[in-house]
This record gives C-alpha cells, structure tokens and sequence, in this order.
C-alpha cells in the first residue's frame, strides 16, 4: 500500500466534505428536520433546567446516537437507490432494518430525556 504524506490541508478538507454531508441530509431526508428541531428543544430544556454534567454526558451521547443512526440509514437508502430503482423484498428488509435502528436509538433517547427532565419539572 501506498505510504501518503500527512497532509494538514487534506485533513481539513475532510470536515469540509463531512459538513457537505450533513448539508445533503437536512435538504434530502426530512427527518433529519425532526432531529434537528428535537436537539434544539432537548439543549434548550437542559440549559433553562441547569442539568448536571452526567446528565449533559448522557444527553449528548444519546443526540449523538440518533443523528448518527439516521445519517447511516440515509446511507443505506441511497446505497439501495442507486444499485437499483426496482422494487425488491430484500431492498425493502435492508431498508427496514435501517430504519429499525434508529428507532431504538429514538426510544433510548426518549428514556433517557424523561429520566432527565421528568424529575426537574416535577
Ligand atoms: N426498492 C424498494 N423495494 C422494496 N421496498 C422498498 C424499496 N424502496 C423503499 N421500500 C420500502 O419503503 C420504505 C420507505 O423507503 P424510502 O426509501 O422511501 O425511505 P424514506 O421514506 O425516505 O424513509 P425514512 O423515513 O427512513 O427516511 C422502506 O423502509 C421500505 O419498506
């Protein structure tokens, strides 16, 4: 394999190309907007209830877990897209399962929201 130089410019082009992606997904998949307004909230809340640094620990963690969840199913979706525009039982299971994934990331992150905010607001 070929040994390449480290390169500080190429390095910071890679945040460049991964900001793009980002971009890609809140034009392209909607959810991402659903996400994006639950962080918004949920970060708000946190700040205006003071929670504590396990608590923002947790909290950051969990966020992080969703919107990676839902980046890679936008992936998956448009990995199948663009191998084929026909309809296909195995499309539809890899898809699924997909998307499956972020809804256990999505309920984990409900827990743990309520185990925050629940009590503060009591
Ligand atoms: N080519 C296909 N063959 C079979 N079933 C498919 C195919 N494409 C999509 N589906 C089914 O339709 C569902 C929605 O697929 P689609 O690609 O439209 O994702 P989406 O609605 O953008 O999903 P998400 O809400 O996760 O972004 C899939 O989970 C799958 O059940």
């Amino acid at each position: 394999m070929e040994r390449r130089r480290f390169s500080t410019k190429e390095r910071l082009s890679s945040f460049v190309y991964a900001w793009a992606g980002i971009k890609v997904a809140l034009r392209t998949d909607h959810n991402t907007w659903i996400h994006l307004t639950l962080t918004i909230l949920a970060f708000g809340l946190a700040i205006a209830l003071k929670i504590g640094r396990i608590e923002w620990m947790a909290l950051v963690i969990v966020i992080a877990m969703v919107w990676t969840a839902e980046l890679f199913n936008t992936v998956i979706e448009k990995i199948m897209d663009f191998l084929s525009t026909e309809k296909h039982p195995q499309i539809k299971i890899i898809k699924d399962m997909a998307a499956a994934a972020v809804l256990v990331t999505a309920l984990a992150a409900v827990v743990v929201g309520l185990l925050i905010f629940i009590p503060k607001l009591l």
